[in-house]
C-alpha cells in the first residue's frame, strides 16, 4: 500500500510527525526524496505537492492520500474515499474584496472579475450561489491577495486563517466558500486492501490520544467508590490489587482524562483520600 504525503510546505512537517506518532517510522530519512520505506514493509510513502495528491491518488500512482480538503475538492476526483478528518491544516476558503470598495454581498460580483488559486470551487461556488453573469474566473498560482490592488481582479477567492495576509492587504472577508482540514482518502477500489484499514486505525489512534492523560493513583479500597464517583469520562477506571506487603488496603486506580479535567480531578481525588497520583501522555489510543 502506497500513501501519497506532502512533500513540502506547511502540511510535510505535522504530516510526517503524525505517521511516527502513528509507529509508521519512515526507514530512509522524508528530505526531498520521491519514495520512503516505512516499517512496515507492506506500506511505503509517495512525497507529492499537495495539490497533486488526489490526483495521484485517483490515477493508482498511491492508494491512500494525506492532504488539505480544499485541494481534494478542487481536483473534483471521483472514486475516492474520505476515512478520516486529521484536524489540522485548519483553514477557510473565502470570497474577499477590498475593504473599503463596493463589493459587500456575492450578489455585487455579478460579470465582474474575481482570482483564484482554486478556479473549479470558485466556478461551483458561482453556480451554486447563482450569481448572473457569473463572474469571470482567472486561474492564479500564488500571491492572490495582490490581484485587486493591480486591476487583475475585483475580488479573489483564497484561503485565510488567522486573517493577517487579508488585513496586511486590506481585503475584506465577503463570504466563506469552504471549510477545510487535511484528511486522509483512499481510492475506493483500494479500500479492499486491510493495510488502509490498519493505518487508517493507527492514525485515528493518535488523534483519540491527543488530549487526553493517563491517571495512576494509590486509594483505600474503603475510598473507591468516592473517587469512582470523581473520575469523569472513558468507561470508568481500572482498579488493580496492590501487591500489599504493608496490608493497609489499597488498590491501584487507572483512567484516562481528558487533560482539561486532569486539574480538577487530581484536586478532587485528593479531598477523597487518593495518594502517589501520575499523570502521563499517551501516545495511541485504539478504542
Ligand atoms: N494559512 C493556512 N492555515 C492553515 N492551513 C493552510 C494555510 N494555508 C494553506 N493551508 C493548507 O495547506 C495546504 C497546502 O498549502 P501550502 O501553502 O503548504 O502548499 P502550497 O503553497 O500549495 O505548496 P507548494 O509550495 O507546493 O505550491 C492548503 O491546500 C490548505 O489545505
Ligand atoms: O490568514 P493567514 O494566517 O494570514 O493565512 C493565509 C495565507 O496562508 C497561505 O499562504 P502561505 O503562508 O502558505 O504562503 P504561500 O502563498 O507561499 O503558499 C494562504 O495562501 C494565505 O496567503
Ligand atoms: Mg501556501
Amino acid at each position: 500500500m502506497r500513501i501519497a504525503v506532502p512533500n513540502k510546505g506547511r502540511l510535510h512537517e505535522p504530516t510526517i510527525d503524525l505517521l511516527e506518532r502513528a509507529g509508521l517510522h519512515l526507514e530512509n530519512g522524508a528530505d526531498r526524496k520521491l519514495y520512503a520505506d516505512t516499517v512496515d514493509p507492506d506500506v511505503s510513502v509517495l512525497f507529492a505537492r499537495a495539490a497533486d495528491i488526489p490526483e495521484y491518488v485517483a490515477d493508482g500512482a498511491a492508494d491512500a492520500g494525506i492532504t488539505g480538503y480544499d485541494q481534494v475538492r478542487e481536483a473534483r476526483v471521483d472514486d475516492v474515499a474520505e476515512l478520516l478528518d486529521l484536524e489540522f491544516g485548519r483553514c477557510r476558503l473565502v470570497l474577499a474584496a477590498p475593504e473599503d470598495g463596493d463589493i459587500t454581498a456575492v450578489e455585487n460580483l455579478a460579470g465582474k472579475t474575481v482570482a483564484t488559486e482554486f478556479p473549479n470551487i470558485t466556478r461551483d461556488f458561482f453556480a451554486e450561489t447563482g450569481v448572473d453573469p457569473e463572474p469571470d474566473v482567472v486561474e492564479v498560482t500564488g500571491a492572490t491577495e495582490l490581484t485587486p490592488h493591480v486591476e487583475m481582479a475585483d475580488a479573489i477567492v483564497d484561503i485565510t486563517s488567522t486573517g493577517t495576509t487579508l488585513k496586511m492587504n486590506r481585503l475584506a472577508v465577503v463570504e466563506e466558500v469552504l471549510s477545510s482540514s487535511v484528511r486522509l482518502f483512499a481510492r475506493e477500489d483500494a479500500l479492499e486492501d486491510p493495510k488502509i484499514e490498519e493505518v487508517r486505525t493507527a492514525l485515528a489512534s493518535v488523534k483519540q490520544a491527543e488530549g487526553k492523560r493517563y491517571l495512576m493513583m494509590n486509594v483505600p479500597e474503603d475510598r473507591l467508590d468516592q473517587v469512582r464517583d470523581v473520575i469523569p469520562g472513558m468507561g470508568g477506571p481500572t482498579v488493580m490489587d496492590i501487591a500489599d506487603e504493608n496490608g493497609d488496603g489499597k488498590v491501584a486506580v487507572h483512567a484516562v482524562v481528558d487533560e482539561s479535567d486532569v486539574f480538577e480531578t487530581i484536586t478532587e481525588v485528593k479531598k477523597v483520600g487518593a495518594s502517589d497520583v501520575l499523570v502521563t501522555e499517551i501516545e495511541r489510543l485504539v478504542e
